[in-house]
């Protein structure tokens, strides 16, 4: 019997259309991809381990076989602190760098399998469509991308319905009675080169003249027309894992996806032309909170990371018993903690849905997400004070002890107590948090991944019940 892991690489030698350095390429053959696509293997891995599965997986009630964790419907805290164990094992695995492992897609689709009733008003097939794609991509453990926003050519009047072609939104163009054809294009799209499906929809309002662009499908990889177009990779190859201990194994590809008369039958469109319908998934509690859930979990893997590796640092130069050194480190771990208890306070004061479904607050975790985007470049901030120049005066490789010259190298790059080549190495991994194209575009991530964080927060205010706050102020009045 195959192992999940060989099922996945052997799944991914499909007619799929990647663009990288302006060639077409095969996803299993190309250095840019392996490092990531290996994470992802060890990761499902764990699902056929015995001795990780029960922490990962649940058994699956249509096949009895174990599927990932990100599937389970919570029908109770402890259905929820299970999947919270799920993701923080996952997490862990890539210290928090790698986002997009298909928990957080997945843990959408079940918000909104959970919830599927709710779409029958807007389309009476939704419910039976979602249904059949949830239990397939479970059962079949696929890897799944949400795609949401649209490209970044004139964001200020990109939704004017005399423009929405030439704007680029994805857009029906033909259809026919086995499906619809579709042109446009969508971004970002992380882990696209080795996805299995895109699950798309826009996330902006939209009105009847606007509808050619709401609709909601699923898109497989290797969709005939369909082109991946990759961003430079920043990965490095395993043979220098010592120097880039992060970029090597954890750089997962983000994409534009590019539509070219692309065809996607009836089944896989859950929302067809149903702006209403589309604010509806936007808004769904059910889908937000589960992955969020899942994103704040990761984060707080990541805080945890950063903060350990600011410690390290602090002690190997010797600066711990610097006051504004310790302030800092303090600071790190309030945001670890902080985030740990919203990720608490969110499971704690969860609630029971109509569906019978028990789903984290959402308040918790809309706080944990908006503060996300400004804790992880404070983080990076921090360690950068307190490594100072140090993460940029190391040799050219840790190879470099080798050289005839190793030892004055070793008796200058040494730490307070650790040797040069340990050292070296723990510098080189901060750079890789710091000052590699990895540890930049995994900023840029964090303030991002969510949408806006400006709005995000806006949105926060918005929907906040601050009438019960003011009511406080009123009495002095
Ligand atoms: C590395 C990375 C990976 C990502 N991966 C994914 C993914 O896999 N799937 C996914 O769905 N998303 C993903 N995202 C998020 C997403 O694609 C966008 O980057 C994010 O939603 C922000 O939108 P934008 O980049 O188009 O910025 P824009 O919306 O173009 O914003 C640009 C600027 O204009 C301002 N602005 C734009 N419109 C308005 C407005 N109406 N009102 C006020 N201000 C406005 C913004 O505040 C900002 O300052 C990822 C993001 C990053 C950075």
């Amino acid at each position: 019997m195959k192992t999940r892991e060989q099922e996945f690489s052997e799944s991914l030698n499909d007619q799929r259309s990647i663009w990288l350095n302006g060639k077409q390429v095969r996803v299993l053959e190309e250095d840019a991809f392996r490092g990531a696509i290996q994470t992802v293997c060890n990761l499902f891995r764990m699902m056929d381990d015995p001795a990780t599965q029960e922490s990962v997986a649940y058994v699956s009630p249509t096949t009895g076989e174990w599927v990932h964790q990100s599937f389970h419907i919570p029908q109770s805290i402890v259905d929820l602190q299970k999947r919270r164990v799920a993701f923080e094992k996952w997490s862990e695995a890539t210290d928090g760098m790698m986002s997009r492992l298909s928990d957080y897609a997945r843990s959408r689709l079940t918000g909104w399998y959970c919830a599927r009733n709710q779409f029958s008003t807007y389309d009476s097939a939704f419910s039976e469509k979602i249904a059949r794609y949830y239990q397939q991509a479970r059962d079949e453990n696929r890897f799944i991308t949400v795609v949401q926003r649209d490209v970044q050519i004139n964001r200020a009047n990109q939704y004017d319905p005399q423009l929405l072609r030439e704007s680029g939104l994805l857009h029906i163009t033909r259809k026919t009675q086995d499906g619809i054809y579709l042109n446009g294009a969508k971004m970002i799209a992380t882990a696209a080169p080795y996805t299995h499906d895109f699950l798309i929809y826009p996330v902006v309002r939209l009105n009847e003249s606007q509808k050619s662009v709401a609709n909601m499908l699923i898109v497989p990889a290797d969709s005939a027309g369909l082109h991946i177009v990759c961003r430079e990779s920043f990965a490095k190859s395993d043979l220098e894992k010592r120097d880039f201990p992060l970029s090597s194994q954890y750089d997962e590809m983000d994409a534009l996806l590019i539509f070219d008369d692309v065809f996607i039958p009836w089944e896989y469109v859950f929302i067809h032309e149903n702006p209403e319908a589309i604010w509806a998934i936007k808004e769904n509690p059910h889908s937000i909170c589960l992955g969020y859930h899942q994103a704040i979990i990761r984060l707080k893997t990541k805080l945890e990371f950063i903060t350990g590796l600011a410690c390290k640092i602090a002690t190997t130069i010797g600066a711990t018993q610097f006051l504004h050194v310790q302030e800092k480190l303090g600071e790190l771990i309030s945001q670890v903690e902080t985030i740990h208890a919203c990720i608490i306070a969110s499971e704690a004061e969860g609630s029971m849905t109509e569906e019978g479904v028990y789903l984290p607050r959402g308040i918790a975790i809309d706080t944990a997400k908006n503060l996300g985007t400004t804790f992880y470049p404070r983080a990076v901030e921090i360690l950068q004070l307190i490594a100072a120049g140090g993460v940029i005066q190391t040799p050219s490789s840790v190879q470099d002890f080798q050289s005839p010259i190793s030892d004055l190298m070793n008796q200058y790059f040494r730490g307070a107590d650790v040797d040069a080549e340990k050292r070296t190495k723990l510098f080189k991994l901060a750079w890789d948090v710091i000052g590699t194209p990895f540890a930049s575009r995994s900023e840029l991530y964090e303030r991002f991944y969510s949408g806006d964080p400006i709005r995000n927060r806006a949105g926060q205010y918005l929907s906040y019940d601050t009438d019960k706050l003011t009511n406080m102020i009123d009495k002095y009045l």
